[in-house]
């Protein structure tokens, strides 16, 4: 078992970290998010985006889903986030840093958690440059479900389609329920990490030092209340940036038709295989964070 303890001492300390080594930590914990989680994600998409009862739940669309395409059906879509994931959770983290030094006037005085919480939403506004396309392209390819209905033969294919066929609008639609999801939702993302990581340490031993398991609980949780708030944003997000430009005259009648067609429990559309897999991808994340930051600080313990 992979332990965060492993490290010296020495290298841990309250000082801040380098933006640097937030940004390569966080890339680290993008790929281990994106290992542990994708499979459940293209469920959740096909969940969410289904015009008629195709799935009845998340177990259903499983089987279906690996009956049919076999096991590689559910990391279909996996190129964008695989080249987008890790810049994404790279700014993540940094824009979390950063956005802690800029309102932590004074380092020796404790982080409130009112300033935890808006460097969380700071660091959510940096990543959208790089989610709102890659979620774009992503959905696009997880919706399609047989041979021939492919529209698009990768990732590449369907951004050049986007862009020829209506510019960079088209690659970029969804940008602003993209802002809505991920802004407040990164703040509770981060508060909520951070202040299970603290509740969780027993007393008189340093929060650098929590074991796996700890860092694995608080990492999970705080993915899980991450996505109970990101949740509707998310389904409304997912139906505009995968409908024909006709269906929605604006993002208030993606609302508006949702609530009509399918009634308010439609806004959390796949909550049980979004919650399946934000605990391990974000156990995994918030680890692989720890885990390469220490072996950082352990590599380079002046940058
Ligand atoms: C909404 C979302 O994408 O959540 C990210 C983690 C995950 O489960 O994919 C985390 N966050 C955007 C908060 C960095």
């Amino acid at each position: 078992m992979v332990s965060t303890d492993v490290m010296m001492d020495a290298v841990e300390s309250d000082r801040r970290v380098s933006p640097l080594k937030n940004f390569l930590a966080g890339g680290v914990g993008g790929v281990c998010l994106l290992l542990a989680g994708h499979p459940l994600d293209t469920i959740k998409v096909r969940l969410q985006t289904q015009q008629c009862v195709v799935y009845r739940g998340t177990y259903d669309c499983l089987r279906k889903t690996v009956s049919k395409e076999g096991i590689f059906g559910l990391y279909k879509g996996m190129g964008v986030p695989l080249a987008g994931v890790t810049p994404m959770m790279a700014l993540n983290f940094f824009g979390f840093g950063l956005g802690k030094e800029l309102l932590q006037s004074d380092p020796t005085v404790p982080i409130t958690n009112t300033q935890i919480y808006l460097a969380g939403m700071l660091a959510g506004v940096f990543t959208t440059v790089i989610v709102a396309p890659g979620e774009r392209i992503k959905c696009l390819l997880q919706i399609q479900t047989s041979a021939s209905q492919l529209k698009y033969t990768g990732p590449v294919d369907c951004a050049l389609k986007l862009y020829k066929e209506q510019g960079i609008r088209s690659v970029y639609k969804g940008t602003v329920l993209t802002l809505i999801r991920d802004v407040p939702s990164n703040g509770v993302y981060f508060l909520t990490y951070e202040y299970l990581k603290k509740f969780l340490t027993p007393e008189g031993e340093s929060v650098h030092h929590l074991s796996t398991s700890r860092v694995l609980l608080a990492g999970g949780i705080a993915g899980m209340l991450n996505w109970l708030i990101a949740l509707p944003a998310d389904v409304l997000k997912s139906n505009y940036q995968t409908a024909t430009d006709k269906r929605y005259r604006g993002l208030r009648d993606v609302l508006k038709t949702l609530l009509r067609e399918e009634g308010a429990h439609a806004l959390y559309k796949g909550l049980s295989a979004v919650m399946l897999r934000a605990f391990p991808a974000n156990a995994a994340c918030f680890l692989g964070f720890e885990v390469a930051l220490k072996c950082l600080n352990y590599i380079a313990p002046d940058w």
